[in-house]
């Protein structure tokens, strides 16, 4: 599946509540990254991604990792044997900024084959 063209941009720094998206840009983001979802606060997206066992979880979260090392921007994870949620929001912004669209786009461009 070709990905989202947002996987070519980059983080930039984004502080302050005028980063902040509005619902609708929000809405037309998440139309291109399937099984992404608003999170009830509004203020994140969250996706949940399931492996085979531990070896491609940790593998998967090594790779999420270096690539938010690399934007200097950082999801929260929740993982297990087989499985690991990602949830992006933007601390500096209070809320949802394009920063974090780049980011979910980018650990799709991570998965594609
Ligand atoms: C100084 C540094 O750029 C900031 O603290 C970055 C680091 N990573 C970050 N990650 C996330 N998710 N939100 C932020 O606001 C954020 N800020």
């Amino acid at each position: 599946m070709p990905f989202s063209p947002l996987a070519s941009q980059h983080c930039q720094p984004r502080k302050g509540a005028d980063h902040a998206l509005d619902r609708p840009a929000i809405d037309g983001h998440l139309a291109t990254l399937p099984g992404w979802t608003l999170t009830e606060d509004g203020k994140g997206i969250v996706k949940d991604f399931n492996f085979k066992d531990f070896h491609h979880t940790l593998g998967f979260i090594n790779a999420v990792g270096f690539m938010a090392n690399r934007q200097d921007h950082h999801p929260d994870l929740e993982a297990g044997y087989g499985h690991c949620q990602l949830l992006w929001s933007t601390h500096d912004v209070g809320g949802l900024s394009l920063n974090d669209f780049i980011c979910a786009a980018r650990v799709e461009a991570l998965l594609d084959r």
